[in-house]
């Protein structure tokens, strides 16, 4: 694979970014390598500044469920474009982007717009605390809610892949307010209230948590979270950032039959560019200002291109009856998979929910976070490698959910498992 042009690019980009990249993940730390910069993105593919193409399953890291730069988006961006590219002053897209929301996810009955789904989980936690006039917030170990301050404590995603779940620069007090439990772990969540239930403020929880691998709910788990948090007075907040508009139309809530009092989202919701919402029970969204006493603000937030590209994205996954199709591809991967690991004799792990998918490295059932940190690093690492010299694109780190788009192809997935065919041989 040729990468001369990404070579001199990572070297001028360290000199003025740190570590070369806008987030951590993009790094390829986690494969010990140096990532490549992209050209252009269509459809399935990636074209990156060598020339090299490739299929990808990173998919923007969740938002591109349509494929790389769908015709629908574009036109929407171009159009909305034409008319001004941001006012601060209310838009109509921003009506018709809330009642979406609240039309398709269950538990949404006012939503507000923000720029990325960090903004959304941390907003949601501030209303969670000045609703309820309580400090103390409980998320699980592994669960990545962004890079919130009180959330950023054994943390997912780039923060497990880096070694340093915990960051520096949080202040002792704010980390003290977040208590951490393990996930699927009901005793102990039981305990945790039994003991101190009319302290704690809300329970934010990972829909499907999908930055350590693909974690799934074990039966009554999540059920469990929503009774205790009513039953103290807590709030349920789900993060669907990557789940929301991904795995249903309405969510992990909707599969799951479940209601949150309040649903953090973005990435799908966007169509590509940055936002995030978050939404839920109208008695706890008007505690917001300017009813309301919780300040929350954004110069550029419901900004019409943003709210146009992820309209068209959401209105032409409507149309193409979109979660049927992911399913279906979905499934055809989750069998090849599951064929090749026992020809080869290997007792990996597999986890999939739609177009959503992880492989484990290991043979524990995966559980919670202790289970997904026995995946072998080396083994991933030559998996990651023969993959990107065959022109498949996966996550460059073992605890990272894989995507699959409408835009994937049957003869994209069946050239994806030949490709790992041959990577899982080589383990
Ligand atoms: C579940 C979840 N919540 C929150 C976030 C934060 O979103 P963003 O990166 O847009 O700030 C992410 C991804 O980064 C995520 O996967
Ligand atoms: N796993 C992260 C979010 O889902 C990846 C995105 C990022 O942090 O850059």
């Amino acid at each position: 694979m040729k990468t001369d042009l990404s070579q001199k690019l990572f070297a001028a980009a360290k000199k003025v970014i740190p570590g070369g990249v806008n987030s951590p993940v993009r790094a390829f730390r986690n494969v010990d390598g140096d990532p490549f910069f992209v050209r252009r993105a269509k459809g399935s593919r990636i074209e990156d500044v060598d020339g090299n193409k490739m299929i990808d399953y990173v998919g923007t890291w969740g938002p591109a469920i349509l494929g790389h730069a769908p015709t629908s988006v574009i036109e929407a961006v171009h159009a909305a474009a034409k008319e001004g590219v941001s006012f601060g002053i209310p838009n109509p897209y921003e009506v018709e982007m809330a009642n979406k929301v609240v039309d398709w996810v269950p538990s949404v009955e006012k939503v507000r717009m923000v720029n990325s789904g960090t903004e959304a989980t941390m907003s949601a936690i501030r209303l969670a605390r000045g609703f309820t006039g309580r400090d103390k917030v409980v998320k699980f170990d592994g669960c990545y809610h962004g890079h919130v301050d009180s959330l950023l404590v054994a943390a997912g995603s780039g923060a497990l892949t880096h070694g340093e779940p915990d960051s520096a620069g949080i202040p002792n007090a704010f980390a003290a307010e977040t208590i951490i439990l393990p996930y699927n772990d009901a005793g102990k969540l039981e305990e945790l209230f039994a003991k101190m239930g009319d302290q704690i403020a809300a329970v934010i929880v990972e829909a499907y948590p999908a930055n350590a691998g693909l974690i799934l709910p074990q039966p009554g788990f999540m059920q469990l979270m929503r009774d205790i948090t009513k039953k103290h007075g807590a709030l349920f907040i789900m993060d669907e950032v990557m789940t929301g508009f991904r795995v249903a139309k309405g969510g992990v809530q909707e599969l799951e039959g479940l209601m949150p009092d309040l649903t953090a989202m973005g990435k799908v919701i966007g169509g590509g560019l940055p936002v995030g919402a978050f939404g839920g029970r109208a008695d706890v969204m008007d505690f917001l200002a300017p009813d309301g006493p919780v300040y929350q603000a954004g110069t550029l937030s419901g900004n019409p291109l943003a709210m146009a590209a992820g309209l068209a994205q959401l209105r032409e996954l409507d149309r193409q009856s979109g979660y049927q199709r992911l399913e279906e591809l979905g499934a055809r991967l989750e069998a090849g998979v599951r064929g090749i690991l026992q020809e080869k004799g290997l007792g990996y792990k597999f986890n999939r929910v739609g177009s959503m998918y992880c492989l484990f490295f290991t043979e524990q059932e995966i559980i919670n976070l202790d289970s997904v940190m026995t995946c072998e690093k080396e083994p991933f690492k030559k998996y990651f490698y023969s993959m990107l010299e065959q022109g498949v694109y996966v996550a460059p780190s073992p605890y990272e959910t894989g995507f699959i788009s409408m835009a994937h192809s049957n003869d994209d997935i069946d050239d994806t498992l030949e490709a790992m065919n041959v990577a899982l041989g080589k383990i």
